[in-house]
């Protein structure tokens, strides 16, 4: 059975995948927290809040990080930077739901993966990887017409913007349209900004109270428009997905693998 060790334990993420594991009775086999911090030794599923199961928190290091063959990382970029350099040494797996990544940071990610199999995706729900496919569909449909906006919301505690699944849908549409997002995108207007250039593609940000993440692609034409959207009422969601990815990558060759790949879904454009 594969064992799965959990990055930043106390997090939103890491007690949702504490949570997600005792339920699917996965073999947890290590949840760290950072040196130092006065957590260290209590019991993972106590903090979780989903009753004892017998692993004490451990700090971050080598030591613990050998105790898993497959690490899961919802952290911030820094850390899971940190963390993906204790896997690389110890020849450990790694599924990365960290988003907020600067070009320099994904391209470390990559670089490892040379070394470890990893599978990094900005969104592990089921629904969202689908919504990839839709959206590519209808950009492909209604794209060169129809004003193309993609709004999201959050709760107030998060730190990125747009979220890493608002740009996982930009970056699927643009390609769809062979558009540049970089070119394209536009991440909030105010003032007198004139009318909209058809080719853009915009974002919306929305934060507030416990949002736990919605998305919606908007194709918006003369006469019609089509929205797509997806709500997650549930952090357990996400976990699932992680733990999905944890199983399906132990054993792979080094490499960075997608949760299109992990979900059996085809590929995208
Ligand atoms: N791919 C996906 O499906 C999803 C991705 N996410 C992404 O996952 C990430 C985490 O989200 P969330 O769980 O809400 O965030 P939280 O803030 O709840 O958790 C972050 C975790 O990172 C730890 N951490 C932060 N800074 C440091 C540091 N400098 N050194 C060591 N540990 C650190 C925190 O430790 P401490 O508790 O000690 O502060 C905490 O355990 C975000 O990037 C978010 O966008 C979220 C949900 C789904
Ligand atoms: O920070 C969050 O909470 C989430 N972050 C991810 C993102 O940035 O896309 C995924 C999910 O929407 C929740």
């Amino acid at each position: 059975m594969t064992s799965i060790g959990i990055f930043g334990a106390n997090g939103r993420m890491g007690r949702a995948l504490i949570t997600v594991a005792k339920e699917q009775q996965l073999s947890l086999a290590a949840a760290t927290v950072r040196s130092g911090s006065d957590l260290i030794g209590i019991d993972a599923g106590e903090l979780a809040g989903c009753g004892k199961i017998g692993l004490a928190l451990a700090a971050t290091c080598a030591k613990a990080v050998q105790q898993a063959d497959v690490w899961i990382d919802f952290t911030m970029p820094e850390p899971m930077l940190a963390h993906l350099k204790l896997c690389v040494a110890e020849r450990k797996a790694m599924i990365i739901g960290v988003t907020g990544l600067t070009d320099a940071q994904y391209a470390e990610i990559q670089a490892a993966s040379k070394v470890i199999p990893i599978v990094w995706a900005p969104n592990m729900s089921v629904g969202v990887n689908l919504m990839l496919h839709l959206a590519q569909t209808a950009a492909k449909v209604m794209g060169n017409t129809a004003d193309i906006e993609i709004i999201e919301a959050h709760h107030r505690f998060k730190k990125d913007s747009p979220s890493g699944t608002a740009m996982a849908i930009g970056a699927s549409i643009a390609r769809s349209l062979n558009r540049d997002l970089t070119e394209v995108a536009v991440y909030g207007r105010e003032g007198m900004i004139g009318e909209r250039p058809q080719q853009t593609i915009g974002f919306a940000t929305v934060r507030g109270g416990d949002i736990i993440g919605d998305h919606t692609a908007l194709f918006a034409d003369i006469g019609e428009r089509l929205e797509i959207s997806h709500k997650a009422s549930s952090r357990n969601t996400f976990a699932q997905g992680a733990l999905r990815a944890a199983l399906w990558l132990q054993n792979k060759q080094p490499g960075l693998y997608t949760m299109q790949q992990v979900l059996g879904l085809p590929k995208l454009d």
